[in-house]
């Protein structure tokens, strides 16, 4: 049985322009880390496969050059009408993600509002799929949000909300590279209910979270001091949205069975000797619980390469994702509390758990230094 794990980094091709922007333009040649096997310590060992979809490398050269003032539309707004549209998206922020909302308020105004804007465009996106009005999806609505969002980069907003983004967009270097690969993710899950290969599965995860990594990662902004290579920092935010994904997934899969979906690699599925049938049953076997183990453990090996990404962000927004980082963990604690039954039970982080990782998670900002790959051994505790 093959139990390595793999994260994906992209590598542009020899032919390939690193500023190109279009979607079919040739092959991106993809580096996979090969993780040591259970039980076996080591070194990564890697392995390169085609995956021509996983943009990185261009949004990182795009997101990392200056901004001339020029480069994108200024739109002229009343300042009230910029101010209660932000406004907006921070209530809405606040209603749906306490925990994100929190992280944001030390941040600058300009950050916390920005962060607030690409939430609630998010959500949005992630609610044509899967929110109340999903019945109505289809590829026309999927390509008519995406038209919308080429008018907010070009500074031609349709509703407040969408203002606020075209703001955002105005003030910082964002590329609209992940924003598209995020409505892509949202194309395959109206196509697709199963996942072949890991490969498959990660490519979605991409898509639908490792790409606002992409596009948080220029409002956090990179610490004047940091000495790792600015692609690494964004390395360790893909790797964040892929862990917390793989979590949602992992805690969701009762629920989406419940959906006729399965968001879990077949062939791995197979190689524990489980098939749909399995997940559908709800019951849980001992080759489930350790199907799951399994899939924790690759949750965890890429929280565990996104830590040192933090420690390079600005020091203000170290706290928020720290505070994401270790409550998405505990989502993998609780499931294993749950003696894995993720199939009738949805694993969950009480109120009092939440509240007492915010100031762990501000301890953890306060010591990780950018010039070095420290980690205090309080990681070991949360
Ligand atoms: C402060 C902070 C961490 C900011 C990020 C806030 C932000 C812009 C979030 C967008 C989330 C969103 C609505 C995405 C749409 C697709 C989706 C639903 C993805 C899942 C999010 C969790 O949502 P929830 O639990 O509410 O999901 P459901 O209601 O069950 O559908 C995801 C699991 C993805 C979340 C991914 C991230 C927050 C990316 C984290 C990475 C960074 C912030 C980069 C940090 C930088 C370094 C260097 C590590």
């Amino acid at each position: 049985m093959n139990l390595s794990f793999s994260s994906v980094t992209a590598k542009p091709c020899s032919t390939r322009k690193p500023c190109c922007s279009s979607r079919r333009c040739g092959v991106i040649r993809s580096e996979v880390n090969v993780a040591p096997k259970q039980r076996r310590g080591g070194v990564l060992s890697k392995q390169v496969v085609p995956l021509s979809d996983i943009h990185v490398q261009e949004v990182v050269h795009r997101q990392s050059q200056i901004m001339s003032p020029c480069s994108k539309p200024k739109p002229q707004f009343e300042p009230n009408f910029l101010s209660d549209a932000y406004e907006m998206c921070g209530n809405i922020c606040a209603e749906y993600a306490k925990t994100f909302y929190l992280g944001t308020l030390l941040m600058t105004e300009e950050r916390q509002k920005a962060i607030w804007a690409i939430y609630v465009w998010c959500r949005r996106t992630d609610d044509l799929v899967d929110g109340p009005n999903a019945e109505y999806m289809s590829s026309a609505v999927l390509d008519g949000w995406e038209d919308r969002l080429h008018d907010i980069f070009n500074g031609q907003p349709y509703d407040m909300l969408d203002a606020a983004l075209t703001d955002t967009v105005s003030k910082f270097s964002l590329d609209i590279e992940p924003f598209r690969d995020m409505i892509q993710g949202m194309r395959m899950d109206t196509m697709k209910s199963r996942y072949n290969s890991f490969q498959e599965l990660y490519l979605y995860c991409y898509y639908v979270a490792g790409t606002v990594g992409l596009m948080t990662v220029p409002i956090m902004g990179i610490a004047q001091e940091s000495v790792i290579p600015v692609q690494s920092v964004y390395d360790a935010a893909l790797y964040l949205g892929i862990g917390n994904q793989l979590t949602n997934i992992l805690r969701d899969v009762g629920e989406d069975a419940l959906r006729g979906r399965v968001y879990l690699p077949q062939d791995e599925l197979a190689q524990f000797g489980l098939r749909d049938k399995d997940v559908f049953s709800r019951k849980v076997s001992e080759r489930w619980r350790k199907f799951m183990k399994y899939q924790i453990t690759r949750a965890r090996f890429y929280f565990n390469r996104a830590e040192d990404g933090v420690s390079q962000l600005e020091k203000a927004s170290r706290w928020p994702v720290w505070s994401s980082l270790i409550l998405y963990r505990k989502i993998l604690d609780a499931i294993e509390d749950n003696d894995y039954d993720n199939l009738t039970k949805r694993a969950y982080v009480g109120r009092t758990k939440k509240l007492l990782t915010l100031p762990l998670a501000y301890t953890r900002s306060l010591y990780s230094n950018p010039k070095t790959k420290f980690r205090p051994s309080l990681t070991r505790l949360i």
